[in-house]
């Protein structure tokens, strides 16, 4: 899994188009989306997650934790991001671990987004610059690593 870690004032989404045959179906209030204030996570889930995926949602939801405690951030936002990768998971799996980390990160009290699943969208994002307001994270299962 790869992940690309924002600090933002906010990040605003819209949907254009699918751009998978089947997409996660969704209600109209899901088309466009914003939030402010917010640590964006743009996740990439790959292959090799397949081999443990509930490991690396808790890994994943470890180390987004850790950079928002950082950074002092309550709003949370995970953004399906198929382009941080060239080994992708298959989109099933890929769907399955983003909405189990939402799911865990709002168990521990966090206000938490996602941008729908499946589609073309547009977005805007304003970074706040600081030193720790761009950070990236690789997260592999252990199995993978005895390889
Ligand atoms: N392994 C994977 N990890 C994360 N997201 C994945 C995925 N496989 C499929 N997706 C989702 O399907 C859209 C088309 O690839 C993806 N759409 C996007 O990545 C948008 N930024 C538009 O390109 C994404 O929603």
């Amino acid at each position: 899994m790869r992940v690309l870690l924002i600090h933002s004032d906010y990040i605003e989404y819209e949907v254009k188009d699918k751009a998978l045959k089947n997409p996660e179906p969704i209600p109209d209030e899901m088309k466009k989306g914003r939030m402010d204030e917010v640590l964006v996570a743009f996740i990439s889930v790959e292959k090799v997650d397949e081999k443990n995926p509930e490991e690396v949602v808790e890994k994943a939801v470890e180390e987004i934790v850790n950079v928002a405690k950082q950074v002092k951030a309550e709003n949370l936002f995970v953004y399906p991001f198929a382009h941080l990768s060239s080994e992708l998971a298959k989109p099933s799996v890929a769907l399955e671990v983003l909405k189990k980390i939402e799911e865990k990160l709002k168990e521990k009290g966090y206000n938490v987004g996602r941008a729908p699943f499946g589609y073309y969208k547009a977005f805007k994002i304003s970074c706040k610059g600081h030193p720790l307001a761009e950070l990236s994270r690789t997260i592999v299962p252990e199995a993978a690593k005895e390889e």
